[in-house]
């Protein structure tokens, strides 16, 4: 039997506690699978007296992640502390400069500097595996990473974020506040110490970059990424979508265009008889479009301890069978230094459908006026409804939703720039995206 891969975890919160305790309890499993035991040598949190129910004692315990990453007798170091600065970015490159191989779930480290690891990993000879930080239990790294090379991607996009998926799937199904699903969230275990990242957008961009980068071989490039988030999206959009046979969810999507390479992170309308539209609640959902393969489509849980800890569990068992010396698969796909450099796609450039929600004072004529500003702009119209609000006072505003035909961003911005020149509207218009899967 070859000798126990010695490993230091920092951070033991939802994700390090979950870990830790499936290392305990299957510890005689994986040293079948694995071919060696799995041992906790080190540990190291914020608080060391809390109770995680599963006992540590053995490991040795450290006060600075940064010490354990640069003393423990370790052979890897699994991050899960967060965060794209210090303690977290100090700490992997301690151990990697040192040749201890990393396993990280922070998905906001590796959008700031996953170039600048990746190149010290490789110097080093060690791997640097990240499989829990992009749709949680999904294996999308190993497939882009691995299973998909040879293949030209054309577009990967999908739900990235358990939190605002569970969100916008409650607020739908059981009529829910937004404050109380995210609270839920929360207590669940899914969303960012910094809820915000979440609902901003922010966690489903840093996940999207580290994708764009597998796909396309470009640098990171998570500022450049066209952001929206879900706080603006309320119970009327998600119901007049489901009306029109579309549901609301947070989507990356990133793709290649004329002008470079598109990367965006908003709600998105997706017709209702997709699969992706069926994803509910932490799932998460990933499509990879390429030219040998065709259209992957992998959905499964995105977010949680026990899901996240699969994943890491996952990527440290890939390091307990490597051999040693032997090559190793490079962090980012390719070597470091021969990604290529980012180009930003306009989003006015953007084609595709849109959904447009106006509120609007009930005068004679708004109507004609809104499909006039359309046509001026050169856009088609798959429908025009007018509704009624909620009381049916003929002074109240009424409320008139558009779904175009695919069109270019511009267009839909001068339009509605024009209409809300017109001085009817009640409010600030709300205009959706909409995204059609290639086949599921
Ligand atoms: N929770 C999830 O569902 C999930 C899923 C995928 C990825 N992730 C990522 O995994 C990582 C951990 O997430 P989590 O939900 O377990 O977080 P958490 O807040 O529950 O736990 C963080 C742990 O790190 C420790 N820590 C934080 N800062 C520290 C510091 N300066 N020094 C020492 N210890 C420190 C905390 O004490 C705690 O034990 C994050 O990068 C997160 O984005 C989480
Ligand atoms: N907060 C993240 C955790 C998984 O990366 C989410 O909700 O998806
Ligand atoms: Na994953």
């Amino acid at each position: 039997m070859a000798d126990a891969l010695k490993i230091g975890i920092a951070g033991l919160g939802t994700v390090g506690a979950s870990l830790a305790k499936i290392l305990v309890e299957r510890r005689d499993m994986l040293q079948t699978t694995c071919g060696r035991p799995i041992e906790i040598a080190a540990v190291t949190a914020r608080s060391k007296g809390r109770d995680r129910g599963v006992d540590l004692s053995a490991a040795e315990w450290f006060d600075d992640p940064v010490a354990l990453a640069r003393e423990a007798r370790i052979d890897v170091f699994v991050e899960l502390m967060g965060g794209a600065g210090d303690p977290a970015h100090a700490a992997v490159k301690a151990a990697l400069s040192r040749g201890v191989h990393v396993v990280t779930a922070n998905k906001a480290l590796l959008a700031a500097h996953g170039v600048e690891l990746a190149g010290i990993a490789e110097e080093n000879g060690c791997i640097l595996n990240y499989e829990a930080a992009v749709a949680g239990g999904i294996p999308v790294i190993k497939a882009l990473r691995e299973s998909l090379t040879g293949n030209t991607i054309s577009r990967v996009y999908g739900i990235m974020n358990g939190t605002c998926n569970y969100i916008l799937t409650k607020m739908e199904k059981e009529g829910l506040s937004f404050e109380a699903c995210l609270k839920e969230a929360q207590r669940l275990g899914y969303a960012e110490a910094d809820p915000a990242f979440d609902i901003e957008g922010n966690d489903t961009a840093h996940k999207l970059s580290i994708l764009t980068t597998l796909a396309f071989g470009t640098k990171i490039s998570a500022d450049d990424i066209y952001l929206e988030g879900i706080t603006n999206i309320s119970i009327d959009d998600i119901r007049a979508a489901a009306d029109l046979g579309y549901r609301i969810k947070l989507l990356g999507v990133a793709q290649k265009t004329d002008t470079g390479v598109e990367q965006r992170v908003h709600p998105t309308m997706v017709p209702l008889d997709s699969v992706i539209a069926q994803v509910d609640g932490v799932t998460n959902a990933v499509a990879i479009e390429s030219d040998i393969l065709g259209e992957l489509l992998m959905v499964g849980p995105g977010a949680g301890g026990n899901a996240t800890a699969s994943a890491v569990l996952g990527d440290i068992a890939d390091i307990a069978k490597s051999r040693p010396g032997a090559q190793t698969v490079p962090a980012l796909g390719r070597p470091a230094a021969s990604l290529a450099p980012y180009k930003r796609a306009q989003i006015r450039k953007h084609h595709g459908g849109y959904f447009i929600r106006l509120s609007v004072e009930d005068r004679t004529g708004v109507f004609a006026s809104i499909a006039k500003h359309m046509a001026e702009n050169g856009i088609s119209l798959e429908s025009i409804v007018q509704r009624a609000q909620s009381t049916t006072e003929s002074t109240d505003p009424k409320t008139i939703i558009l779904v175009t035909h695919a069109t270019m961003e511009d267009s839909v911005r001068k339009a509605v720039g024009s209409v809300k020149g017109e001085g009817y509207l009640v409010g600030e218009p709300q205009v959706i995206r909409i995204e059609r899967p290639k086949t599921a």
